[in-house]
């Protein structure tokens, strides 16, 4: 990602940036920190800075990566867009993001909290292709109905964007469409806020048609209480009219049929893509069904954006699924067959990362695909234990998997990136947590024993037979090693092979001639 991001040599590095950030932090914190932790929080973000700068490395269990290059190939450009000349332009659907400015305000929980949360932040816009140049926080304990943040605030991010050379500052909350027009108009770039954002992001990696379809509902969900601010600012550009007349002259106006207009072709696409996404749930419904009828236990891989899903999905099953340090590289679910160590088959599938607060409009769009999470046999949390704060992420990832109902669902907390981990982080997490595998997708540490743990904690074939195949049924027994039966003891007799087994109840009715 560094090797196009410095066009120009003053232009800040992400690690000057993030320092910036903490030390904006720490001016706003007040507290007094003893050098051992100011170390230990400057590495932190040094470290989290520099995770997401450096080159990616891949295991032969990645495969090709062929989606990464393809990915890469698209990343925008800097510095092709041309400036705004009325910030009335932002048009939300096609962000232009490029050097951007962010700002999140603390409200509550710890200035480390706070700055876990900006520096995320950071990640995510980088991962939507921008370059972060600064960052702010303000302690507040509420938000400025007009600007969000207040106006000595606003001020300061005004004078930043224009001696840096901002064009979009990003907020880290969710903005009421007033504030972030009220934002604009001080700042005079545009603003976007975090839901923003996640949705250019997922713009960005749709890949499948239902992905695609996903994405657009959510982002047009998003859109359409926000298109009021749009459109007074079309019809104040029209020439005023909305201007002193109050509310009466402003609802009659040319603006506001566009309004109208645009509203009502909005809830006609809505509508068309909600038909479009139902009409692709029966082909996943009958797949589910054909897997529950065979009995095939599955398992579904959920967790915390970046925390290495979709690579322990190729180190189980050598699937070659993208694996890429940003945010939400994956978004269409991977369903793979794997084995267990005794030979049962099961099915694996790879999900879309959650983050804090991930925007409702999305998961609501994303409910069919999640749904798959909740109607697994097992989920296996993958956590990124390198993380400083793993616990957050983990309380994240339950809210939303309790909002699409799968919290009930059987759970193996992964701890992921041991080998970048600290122990103190991995015992305190063991300590909480009932069913804890730790393991590195990268190295292959834990893999084994994850493998077992998964064999143990899936619904096993249950139906005990004792049978006795002829010889000339050599096809029996191949079948039983072949599909889902764990065969406890073999015997050759004089009439056939004897075997003590136990199968799915779906195939006890075959053996049923066999049995003893
Ligand atoms: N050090 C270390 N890095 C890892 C390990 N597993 C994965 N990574 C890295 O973490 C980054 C994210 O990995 P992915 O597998 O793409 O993560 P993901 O959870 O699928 O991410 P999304 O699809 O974006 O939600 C990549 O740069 C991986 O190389 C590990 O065991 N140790
Ligand atoms: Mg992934």
């Amino acid at each position: 990602m560094t090797e196009q991001k410095h066009p120009h040599t003053d232009t800040p590095s992400v690690d000057e940036t993030i320092a910036r950030i903490l030390a904006a932090g720490e001016a706003s914190a007040q507290e007094a920190m003893t050098e051992e932790e100011e170390a230990k929080r400057r590495n932190v973000l040094d470290g989290r800075a520099r995770e997401l700068a450096e080159a990616d490395l891949h295991t032969e269990h990645d495969g090709d990566q062929y989606d990464l290059f393809e990915r890469r190939s698209l990343r925008r450009v800097e510095g092709l867009s041309t400036e705004l000349e009325d910030v009335t332009e932002v048009e939300n659907r096609q962000l232009r993001l490029e050097r951007v400015v962010l700002a999140g305000l603390w409200t509550t929980g710890s200035v480390a909290e706070a700055e876990y949360s900006l520096r995320e932040l950071a990640a995510l816009a980088e991962t939507a292709g921008s370059t972060v140049l600064d960052g702010f926080i303000q302690r507040r304990t509420h938000p400025d109905p007009g600007t969000f943040f207040g106006s000595g605030k606003a001020a300061e991010i005004k004078e930043a964007v224009a001696e840096l050379g901002a064009d979009t500052v990003v907020v880290d909350s969710e903005l009421a469409p007033s504030q972030r027009r009220g934002l604009e108009d001080v700042v005079k770039v545009k603003v976007i806020d975090r839901t923003g954002l996640i949705l250019d992001i997922f713009a960005q990696h749709a890949k499948s048609r239902e992905g695609k379809a996903q994405v657009e509902l959510a982002q047009l969900e998003y859109l359409l209480p926000r298109l009021r601010g749009w459109g007074e600012s079309m019809s104040r550009q029209a020439g005023g009219q909305t201007g002193a007349g109050g509310a009466g002259m402003g609802s009659r106006g040319p603006g506001e049929t566009k309004i109208e207009l645009d509203r009502r072709r909005i809830n006609q696409r809505m509508a068309k893509l909600r038909r479009e996404i139902a009409g692709m749930k029966p082909a996943r419904d009958a797949k589910r069904a054909n897997r529950r009828r065979n009995a095939v236990p599955s398992v579904a891989i959920a967790g915390y954006t970046n925390a290495g899903k979709s690579s322990l999905l190729n180190r189980l099953t050598d699937a070659g699924v993208l694996v890429e340090n940003a945010l939400f590289a994956t978004l269409d679910p991977t369903t793979r067959k794997a084995v267990t160590p005794d030979g049962i088959g099961y099915t694996l599938s790879d999900t879309v990362g959650f983050v804090r607060q991930l925007p409702t409009q999305l998961v609501e769009a994303f409910r069919s695909t999640l749904e798959e999470v909740a109607d697994a046999d097992l989920i296996l949390h993958v956590v990124d234990a390198s993380h400083p704060e793993p616990e957050g992420q983990i309380a994240a990832v339950r809210q939303v998997l309790s909002e699409v109902d799968a919290h009930t669902v059987d759970e193996i907390i992964v701890l992921n990136k041991a080998d970048a981990a600290e122990d103190h982080v991995i015992d305190r997490i063991k300590r909480r947590e009932p069913h804890v595998a730790v393991v590195s997708a990268r190295s292959g540490a834990g893999i084994a024993e994850l493998k077992e743990l998964i064999s143990e904690s899936i619904p096993r074939p249950n139906v005990p037979l004792e049978l006795l195949v002829p010889y000339e049924h050599g096809e029996v027994v191949a079948r039983l090693h072949a599909e889902d039966a764990e065969i406890l003891a073999t015997s050759y007799e004089e009439t056939g092979t004897r075997l003590s087994v136990k199968v799915r109840p779906s195939l006890a009715p075959a053996l049923a001639e066999f049995s003893l």
